[in-house]
């Protein structure tokens, strides 16, 4: 099982960022949440915020934790940690996405997601299963 950290950046407008993975990456032009995997030694929190720098050069501060989930490819098993998160500085430069874009939360179950995400977007739509981290 691979643990594997993603934001679910939220702006003022209570719009949520979506990216798209590029041509030449695993699951071309999915959509995702922006993250990666957890290193060695590494809290979830902290894979976090460095692969968010790494991706989209901007700091994020985590809100809220939303439940693991799961996910069994043919080849490969992953456990998706999502937070919620604001962006606290930086703008949004894509470093491996191919394209993003800020989506109404009643959209996005109408993207064309990594499967894996898919019970990730039905958490977070859910309140009742965000923890929150800070207000
Ligand atoms: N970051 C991120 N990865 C996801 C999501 N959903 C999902 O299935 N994944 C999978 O989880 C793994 C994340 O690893 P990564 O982002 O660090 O790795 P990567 O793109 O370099 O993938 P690769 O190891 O296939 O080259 C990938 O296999 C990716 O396809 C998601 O919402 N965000």
């Amino acid at each position: 099982m691979i643990d594997v950290c993603c934001a679910i950046i939220v702006n003022e407008a209570g719009l949520v960022l979506v990216t798209q993975r590029s041509a030449t990456m695993s699951m071309p032009l999915k959509m995702e949440f922006p993250g990666g995997k957890m290193e060695p030694g590494e809290s979830p929190e902290d894979c976090l915020i460095r692969e968010i720098k790494e991706e989209l050069d901007v700091e994020v501060e985590i809100v809220a934790a939303i439940p693991a989930s799961s996910y069994h490819y043919p080849t490969f098993s992953i456990l998706l940690i999502p937070f919620v998160c604001r962006i606290v500085a930086g703008e949004i430069l894509l470093k491996e996405h191919a394209a993003y874009a800020w989506m109404e939360p009643s959209d996005l179950l109408n993207c064309d997601w990594a499967e894996a995400d898919i019970p990730v977007v039905h958490e977070y739509l859910n309140p009742a299963n965000h923890t929150s981290i800070k207000e």
